[in-house]
């Protein structure tokens, strides 16, 4: 070899699973371009919908079944319904591939997916998404933290639809102001908002795990953005951190989540690499 010839890595190839909010947002990233990476294929509900959309990409893609996804990529993003995390994770993890997973809340059902990580040498990634101070509170988990405690808060049209309201007749479209519609810990409410806190169950994941980490959830008719803040008590630091996420076009997600991703991959195969 000529000692001048560089060796270019081959860009990962990524497959996003599910195309609303965020994974429309992570295929436009990735279509404008991210070093070491190449958008190869998209699973859709709506098939003949995203493949309109998809045809607008400067480099279009396959849009497929989830099925399909494993033998077209090296790395699959989870952005779809929580009750598909396993369908689309598992034949990532089988391959010894790495799933970055949003659905966080169905991860802690799901630890079956874990273990078939670990046996195939496979990863899941959970990003921060809409929350923050992740870092912190996995290095004060390296010590001991006494507590730690998530409260989300918003408008009303961000929880609508929740089985948690459902079953227990909880009809928010009246009420007047702030009012906690929720309080218990992480696992609950990631089995109660399956598509509303899934920042509580990565906060669990970093931490003290899903039935220490204690979540109170509030609905605000005055609130415009999905707010969370977190108090951590540590032998190491106390903390207390609070985000204000503008809504994305799914009004239960806030924009920071596909920005989240994003700048998680950059991360996973930058020359420079900041934060825990
Ligand atoms: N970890 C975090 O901080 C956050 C996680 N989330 C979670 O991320 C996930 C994605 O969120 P969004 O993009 O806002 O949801 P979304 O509802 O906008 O998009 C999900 C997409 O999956 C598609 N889908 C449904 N069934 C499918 C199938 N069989 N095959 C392929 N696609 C299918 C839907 O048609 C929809 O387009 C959700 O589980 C959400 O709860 C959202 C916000 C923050
Ligand atoms: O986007 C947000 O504010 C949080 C969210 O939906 C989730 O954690 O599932």
């Amino acid at each position: 070899m000529n000692a001048m010839t560089q060796i270019r890595p081959r860009p990962l190839r990524v497959a996003i699973a599910g195309y609303g909010a965020v994974g429309h947002r992570v295929a436009q990233a990735l279509d404008d371009g991210l070093p070491g990476y190449e958008l190869t294929a998209i699973a859709a509900r709506d098939k003949p919908r995203a493949a309109r959309d998809v045809a607008g990409l400067r480099y279009p893609v396959p849009v497929v079944d989830i099925a399909e996804l494993e033998g077209l990529a090296d790395l699959v993003v989870e952005a779809a319904p929580a009750a598909l995390l396993a369908e689309i994770a598992s034949p990532f993890l089988a391959a010894g591939k790495r799933a970055v997973v949003l659905s966080a809340g169905a991860l802690l059902e799901q630890e079956a997916l874990v273990e078939l990580a670990r046996q195939h040498g496979g990863q899941i990634i959970v990003p921060s998404g809409a929350l923050l101070g992740l870092d912190a509170v996995a290095a004060a988990a390296q010590g001991e933290i006494h507590s730690v405690r998530l409260v989300t808060a918003k408008p009303v049209k961000g929880l609508l639809g929740a089985p948690y309201l459902e079953r227990n007749g909880i009809d928010l479209t009246g009420i007047a102001g702030a009012t906690r519609i929720f309080q218990g810990s992480a696992r609950q409410a990631a089995l109660g908002f399956p598509a509303n806190v899934n920042v509580a169950a990565a906060l669990s994941l970093a931490g003290i795990g899903p039935d220490r980490t204690m979540v109170e959830i509030w609905a605000d008719p005055a609130l415009t953005r999905n707010t969370h803040s977190i108090s951590v008590e540590a032998d190491s630091a106390r903390f207390s951190m609070s985000i204000e996420g503008v809504p994305s076009d799914n009004p239960k997600t806030g924009r920071i989540t596909a920005l989240s991703v994003i700048a998680c991959l950059r991360k996973l195969s930058g020359p420079l690499r900041v934060g825990t």
